[in-house]
């Protein structure tokens, strides 16, 4: 399917730079590459180029439209739940975006990253025939080659942390169930410009890998009072960090604040697109800084005094569970229902 003509992004509102960093180069292991990735990770944030995924990312596009077509009581029947699983079909209004309980505007299908992996065989639940159909073709692909790269960027950082060889990636086995999944969201088109479509947050996990394109993300950097967006790159994926590599490198990687507003300009008269693969610890991983593993992470959580970095040594599945749980409306009791929900944006935004 073409991709549709768009209209450009607007000149005229704040952005926030971020690095771009070609894949194929760190690929190679161009030694330039991975310390412009580092200061990248570390700073300002990046985005990468030469990814190869593209393909795929327009074919998740093609299964998210025939996905949101299908009749709302058909998508229901896979609804995500209120106990804290995120994978399956989430309905728009299904989350809250503040304290006081508004709702948020998008609609999303979360495959588990356990199915991909697993199919033709089902590991954690069924899914609509629009996913199922392009399995095949295009989700497992698109699942098995994020994944890859998530992977490449992990022993990067575990490299750059003086962390012993692969101890980033044993936390991430392919053998254990975890809550990676690819999202593929969409917002209506005609939004009133300060609708939140989803709320301010950190990613919850390790590495997300984000495909836009249109504007609508914002980022909150430190140290700054007003958000930023973030300039779409046709073809370039943009690369955030989770709360779970936040903590575990004693907060030498930071998860940046985030939030997804209608698109600016002429682009709010179109619906918005966006596609996502969100690689999370496995489920068993103890949150809590690598310090015996590494003198590096060591010092840098000794000396870091946010106090959201202490999870109180929770496992990556409870983390994700009540962040997930917590968020849902169904399950909201009042603003404390919110706090409950946050992770190491807590106090931040
Ligand atoms: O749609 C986007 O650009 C970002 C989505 C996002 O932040 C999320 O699903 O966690
Ligand atoms: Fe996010």
């Amino acid at each position: 399917m073409p991709v549709p003509a768009l209209p450009p992004f607007p000149d005229d509102v704040p952005t926030h730079p971020l690095l771009i960093i070609d894949y194929e180069q760190l690929k190679a292991g161009n030694p330039d590459e991975i310390d412009r990735l580092w200061g990248a990770a570390t700073g300002l944030g990046f985005c990468l180029k030469n990814h190869g995924v593209q393909n795929e990312v327009d074919g998740m596009f093609e299964m998210g439209e025939a996905t949101m077509k299908l009749p709302m009581g058909e998508k229901m029947k896979y609804e995500q739940g209120d106990e804290g699983t995120s994978f399956g079909y989430k309905a728009a209004g299904a989350n809250a975006v503040d304290a006081s309980g508004t709702l948020d505007t998008v609609e999303f299908i979360n495959i588990a990253k356990d199915d991909a992996f697993a199919w033709p065989k089902t590991a954690r639940r069924a899914y609509p025939p629009t996913v199922n159909e392009r399995m095949d073709s295009t989700v497992v692909p698109f699942i098995k080659k994020s994944t890859e790269i998530n992977t490449t960027l992990l022993n990067v950082f575990n490299a750059k942390l003086g962390l012993p060889d692969g101890e980033l990636a044993k936390r991430h086995p392919d053998y254990e169930f975890s809550g990676s999944e690819a999202r593929t969201i969409k917002n209506p088109k005609n939004m009133p410009k300060e609708r939140t479509a989803i709320g301010a947050h950190t990613d919850f996990g390790s590495l997300s890998f984000l495909h836009n394109r249109l504007g609508g993300l914002q980022v909150l950097p430190p140290g700054v009072d007003e958000w930023q967006y973030v300039r779409p790159i046709s073809g370039h994926a943009i690369c955030n960090v989770g709360d779970a590599l936040a903590v575990l490198s004693g907060g030498i990687l930071h998860s940046n604040i985030h939030r997804v507003i209608p698109p600016p300009g002429a682009q709010a008269n179109y619906e918005r697109w966006s596609q996502v693969f969100f690689t999370r610890p496995g489920d068993s991983t103890i949150l809590e800084p690598l310090s015996s593993l590494s003198p590096v992470v060591a010092e840098a959580a000794k000396n870091n005094t946010d106090k959201q970095l202490d999870t109180g040594g929770v496992t990556a599945n409870e983390w994700f569970t009540r962040r997930i749980k917590n968020q849902r409306i169904k399950n909201r009791k009042g603003p404390e229902t919110w706090e409950a929900s946050r992770g190491t944006e807590q106090g931040r935004a």
